[in-house]
């Protein structure tokens, strides 16, 4: 028997992240809050849940007035009221039927959007930690495919537990007034029907669940390597790939056909046991009917009735089955809606001039990013002040890009504060500080829209002019006017279709028409070949004109030209001053610049390359 009832072989560890397992209960309790606006309509379409089995029962009785009324007696008089009745029911019943049908799609749909967006919402309330934490993939399965369970779970569900009940009652209660001792036979065979159905619910549960884990695994894996297709490309990997996702893809074949191993044994039981038990109430029945207790309309209106009842009873089993499933999708995204922002805005925020000073001040911070055990940052103190620009420098894996960070409030310190204007940012709201905030990162963040959409995502209420302002300053107009559709043209999903310093242009764009009293640049020249980075480095200074900046560069013009620059050993800071007082300094940063212009003697007055670039 176990064999059925086996586990997927292979493993989804660490693709994943398991959710802990809940109550189905505390499930329900848990959603049914977002289902309050639907609940007049829900109470509707009971209502029409509640008619509709009792036009049932009176079709049904109406074909006993046909076959002992007018049928056996031959009185035909009778029959045109009999036919017109059966006819008014069936219309009233398949107008009810409609209604009830359109209106659980209705409510469960609009309930789905509901919570779909809600999920979606609540994901960017959270921190950037969350994201580097999790695989993007199975956060989109859960999204699209777990949310769509909840729905069954908490509306339809309840629906169709109403609907069986009713009709198990209805039809119980006529069962009895037409014999009752046929009644009592037919009735023992339901208490078989829970039994079977308890023992597979649970099982039903278990691999439901791994078959919703197992297709966040195939997302996930998809998402990263089709993601990654030109490196995959590059180096060959594709086989490698493949494999990766077969082994994912086979485990959900397995998954599935666990699944399907406990649902379709279900069916042929339950059928077996129905055959049986009409024999037995067959037997029984023509006993009655010699006996002259039941007419023969009677006794087969009774069989007809019978039939109507075992399918509420097996669907209020089988009910059962898809509750259990619907809860593991739950608890997935239960799982995720619990997930706490690290960092959140404080709820009486001090408030912020529309347009902050824009004097920054890290004060003593130490950091260690969640979950993880040393330090990254330790005792950083500095100010950048407006109108000035503060390089940071130092090796890769210094913790340039986490200061950054910390500056965003992605995080929060672990000790001491960062401040704007004199205000530490977990007093300011967030959205009021990033208001004041523009970014120029290494690796550009493009929306896949148009080449206006992406400069507009830096203020949405800008003009036409501000915008072509704007991409002149970043010397972006010119390209973008050569595009086939100029400032309309479609930059591709992560902006593929523009080279690499056209996309960090378009960032320039942005930034300037954010027009943002601090300006955050991470290494935004890194990534391009010494002619780009040199070409974008006039529309950089324009942009970093006035403001505070705050650049990550080993671009040495950049860093030369700083009011101070700020050297990173480690997490912390050994040299801050100007080019030419580090240089005399003769320590790391004269080092660093050594390395790079071995040709040189680093000391004052020692003038860098113009495309000089600090090693990594
Ligand atoms: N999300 C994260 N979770 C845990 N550790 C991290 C995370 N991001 C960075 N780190 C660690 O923090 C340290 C500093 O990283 P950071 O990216 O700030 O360095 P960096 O100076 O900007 O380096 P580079 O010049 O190579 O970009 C590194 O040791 C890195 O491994």
């Amino acid at each position: 028997m176990n064999w059925l009832f086996r586990p997927a072989e292979g493993d989804t560890e660490g693709l994943v992240e398991h959710a802990p397992t809940m109550r189905v209960r505390a499930v329900f309790r848990r959603f049914w809050p977002d289902a309050r606006p639907f609940r007049g309509w829900l109470l509707l379409s009971l209502l029409l849940v509640l008619i509709a089995p009792m036009l049932d029962t009176a079709a049904i009785w109406l074909f006993k007035v046909l076959i002992d009324d007018v049928l056996t007696p031959r009185n035909f008089a009778a029959f045109p009221a009999v036919a017109a009745a059966y006819a008014a029911i069936t219309l009233v019943s398949g107008a009810i039927d409609f209604s009830g049908q359109y209106l659980t799609v209705w409510i469960g749909e609009n309930f789905l959007n509901v919570l779909r967006t809600k999920v979606f919402a609540h994901l960017h309330t959270l921190s950037i930690g969350f994201f580097d934490r999790r695989r993007i993939g199975d956060t989109l399965s859960r999204l699209t495919g777990d949310v769509g369970a909840i729905e069954s779970l908490v509306l339809s569900g309840v629906a169709q537990t109403f609907s069986s009940l009713v009709k198990v009652l209805l039809f119980t209660g006529v069962l009895f007034y037409l014999d009752w001792l046929l009644a009592l036979v037919s009735l023992v065979a339901v208490p078989m029907f829970w039994l079977i159905a308890r023992f597979f619910a649970q099982r039903i549960k278990l691999a439901s669940r791994e078959v919703r884990g197992r297709s966040g695994s195939i997302s996930t894996v998809a998402e990263e390597s089709l993601g990654n297709a030109p490196l995959i490309q590059a180096y060959g990997r594709e086989s490698a790939e493949v494999e990766r996702f077969a082994k994912q893809s086979r485990g959900n074949v397995a998954a599935e056909l666990s699944a399907a191993r406990v649902g379709a044994l279900f069916s042929p039981l339950v059928d077996l046991l129905e055959v049986f038990g009409v024999m037995v109430i067959l037997g029984v029945g023509i006993f009655e009917l010699s006996a002259d207790r039941i007419s023969l309309g009677g006794l087969l209106v009774f069989l007809v009735y019978l039939s109507q009842l075992y399918t509420p009873v097996r669907s209020l089993g089988q009910l059962s089955n898809t509750v259990f499933s619907a809860a593991a999708s739950a608890e997935r995204i239960i799982e995720l809606l619990d997930q706490r922002p690290l960092v959140q805005s404080p709820a009486h925020p001090i408030p912020l001039p529309r347009r902050a000073t824009g004097r920054l001040e890290v004060d003593r911070v130490s950091f260690r990013y969640p979950g993880t055990v040393t330090d990254v940052l330790h005792g950083v103190s500095f100010c950048a002040l407006p109108g000035q620009t503060t390089a940071v420098v130092g090796a890769s894996g210094a913790g340039k890009s986490t200061l950054t960070k910390l500056l965003l409030r992605f995080y929060d310190p672990s000790h001491g504060r960062v401040l704007l204007d004199g205000i530490d940012l977990r007093a300011l709201d967030m959205t009021a500080l990033r208001a004041n905030i523009a970014i120029v990162l290494q690796e550009t963040l493009l929306l896949d829209g148009t080449i206006a959409d992406n400069i507009l995502a830096g203020r949405a209420d800008a003009t036409r002019n501000q915008l072509v302002e704007a991409a002149e300053a970043a010397d972006a107009h010119e390209f973008i006017q050569r595009l086939p559709e100029g400032y309309e043209t479609r930059v591709g999903q992560r902006g593929r279709l523009l080279s690499g310093g056209q996309r960090q242009r378009i960032a320039i764009a942005r930034a300037m028409i954010r027009d943002a009293p601090i300006l955050l640049l991470d290494e935004p020249t890194t990534s391009l070949d010494a002619d780009a980075a040199e070409r974008i480095l006039s529309p950089l200074r324009r942009l970093m004109a006035g403001r505070t900046t705050v650049v990550i560069s080993h671009n040495l013009l950049t860093v030369q030209d700083a009011q101070q620059i700020i050297y990173l050993d480690r997490g912390s800071i050994t040299e801050a001053g100007t080019h030419h007082e580090l240089l005399t300094n003769n320590s790391g940063y004269a080092h660093l610049y050594r390395l790079h212009h071995p040709e040189r003697p680093a000391g004052p007055g020692a003038p860098a390359q113009p495309d000089g670039q600090l090693p990594n």
